[in-house]
């Protein structure tokens, strides 16, 4: 196992806050004006990714300090013992191998026989060889599920979308009923695949969702058409059988792989089923080429590390509470919910590796849309409001729609942005202060050849491996997900005091008059 190293102990930390007081006040503006070479010198190419981090506040002498915060907290040791499947995480005592999912090279058995599984059974559906209990063939994919178990497939059917085959897919997550219920709207029960999703199946949204599902499936069809209609993807066996899928109709989950990463897995099976098998598998095999690059890669062109020590620079020097997103491609449009729940379920901790509290920030808040639109919502308080936000910037070079005045336009927009940003109106006259842009705004351009599978595959591994990375550095548990039991706990006695129609006798006030103003409303 790699050493539980306190950053801030280490000698880099303490020259990084040396060396933040000599650059804090720096302007990017005079660093791009005193080296011609900054942008080339800045910057990453891999494969079909090109990643231009020049626009921050950043010398050489910063990546080097930050280079060597990696070499000193060890996380070349820590990227090893990931791969190798030691138990690094650590309180649920479970090996964290999403990247098994993805390597052919050296597959798994299980994950073998599960990807063929997957093959077989999504052929079935797009060809129309699988049918419903009337004998008619599927034409839509819905996929229960939430967190780990929704954003992930929603994400890449989204994303893929230009990939798609003629089966509609819907992926039901919130407990609402109104979610449930627009959907079964727009489906038939006798052309309708559900697909169950819950690594535990014993989350109480998803088990919901699914009853209320299999009662209107049951409203028209019998018992022993759920088997054409429902199939689970779960680690609980048993839970799922007793809820009445038969074990053949069961696709595997493995407690190695953590909810938030198990898009790879079963889990992605609506996105298999919408795109089919052959580009779901290059949707694979662009993660592993990423994990590749990430795992071999030595430090200083390493993508996915470059990018995380950036973010540590920013958010534990220059105190930065957050960073944005802004993917340059509809197709993007869930990216964002997806990196919330990667990035803030896995980095939103205070407690480290050893048991003792953090003394420093760690997991940042990230947020964002996607361009043009976000540049019309909130970029006024990028470019002019008080707080500093780095920015990854997302966008392909080339579309897939081929229509070059759009595309010319989008990119066109992308870039300016970065360089507004940037520059501001740094040198120029202005009329008044209003008008005024200081710039100075740290970015990263992730500019990709095309959306590809293959491509999305990468990018969202590069975003994985980051967040190992930062988790590595702030010495914390990135695997575990303990902040979200509480609420869980909490919500199954609320609902015994609403269920049960009596005054309120929640201890603490507020809640008690919260639960007691609902029965007034609805009398
Ligand atoms: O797949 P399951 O077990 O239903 O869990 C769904 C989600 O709930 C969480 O446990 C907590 O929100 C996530 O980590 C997970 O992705």
């Amino acid at each position: 196992m790699f050493p539980k190293i306190d950053p801030t102990k280490t000698e880099a930390w303490q020259a990084l806050q040396h060396h933040f007081l000599e650059l804090k006040d720096v302007k990017m503006q005079q660093l791009f004006a005193e080296d011609k070479e900054r942008a080339n010198r800045f910057s990453l190419a891999w494969e079909d990714f090109y990643i231009d981090f020049s626009k921050n506040r950043i010398a050489s002498k910063t990546l080097d300090l930050l280079l060597n915060l990696a070499d000193e907290v060890k996380l070349k040791e820590a990227i090893e013992a990931q791969f190798n499947g030691e138990k690094i995480n650590e309180t649920e005592n479970r090996e964290v191998l999403h990247t098994a999912l993805r390597d052919f090279k050296n597959e798994k058995p299980e994950v073998t026989e599960a990807l063929q599984k997957m093959n077989l059974f999504s052929s079935e559906i797009i060809n129309g060889t699988h049918v419903g209990y009337t004998g008619k063939a599927i034409t839509d994919v819905v996929n229960i599920g939430i967190g780990g178990s929704d954003l992930g497939p929603d994400m890449v059917t989204e994303a893929l979308q230009f990939y798609k085959n003629h089966l509609n897919t819907h992926y039901i997550s919130n407990v609402d009923g109104d979610h449930v219920k627009e959907i079964l709207k727009k489906i038939n029960p006798e052309t309708t695949l559900f697909i169950i999703v819950s690594k535990t199946f014993t989350t109480q949204e998803t088990l919901t969702n699914a009853q209320t599902v299999r009662k209107w499936f049951l409203n028209t069809a019998t018992e022993k058409d759920i088997e054409k209609h429902f199939v689970a993807v779960s680690t609980n066996l048993k839970a799922v059988t007793d809820f009445g899928i038969s074990e053949e109709n069961i696709f595997p989950m493995w407690d190695w792989v953590g909810g938030r990463f198990s898009l790879w897995s079963a889990v992605g099976l609506s996105t298999c089923c919408a795109i089919g098998y052959p580009n779901f598998e290059l949707l694979l095999k662009g993660a592993n080429k990423m994990d590749v690059h990430f795992k071999n890669s030595e430090f200083k062109t390493n993508i996915p590390v470059v990018l995380a020590l950036l973010s540590i620079w920013y958010n534990n020097f220059f105190k930065a509470e957050s960073e944005a997103v802004i993917p340059y491609s509809q197709y993007l449009t869930k990216l964002v919910p997806y990196l919330q729940q990667a990035i803030m379920e896995s980095n939103g901790k205070s407690v480290d590796r050893n048991g003792s509290n953090v003394e420093y920030q760690t997991g940042t808040i990230v947020w964002g849309s996607t361009g043009t639109n976000a540049q019309h919502a909130f970029f006024q308080l990028i470019h002019q409001g008080k707080k500093l936000i780095p920015a990854d910037f997302i966008v392909f070079a080339e579309s897939l729609h081929g229509n070059s005045d759009h595309q010319n336009k989008l990119l066109a927009n992308c870039f300016a942005q970065t360089e507004a940003l940037l520059m501001g109106t740094f040198d120029t006259e202005v009329e008044n202060n209003f008008k005024k842009f200081e710039g100075n705004k740290p970015t990263n351009t992730i500019l990709i050849k095309k959306l590809t599978p293959e491509n999305l595959g990468s990018l969202i591994a590069l975003y994985e491996h980051k967040i190992f990375v930062q988790g590595v550095i702030w010495n914390i548990f990135s695997y575990d997900q303990w902040g979200v039991e509480l609420g869980k706990k909490l919500a199954k006695q609320t609902l015994l005091e609403i269920e049960s129609r009596n005054p309120s006798k929640s201890e603490n006030t507020s809640t008690r008059n919260l639960i007691n103003q609902v029965f007034y409303f609805k009398e």
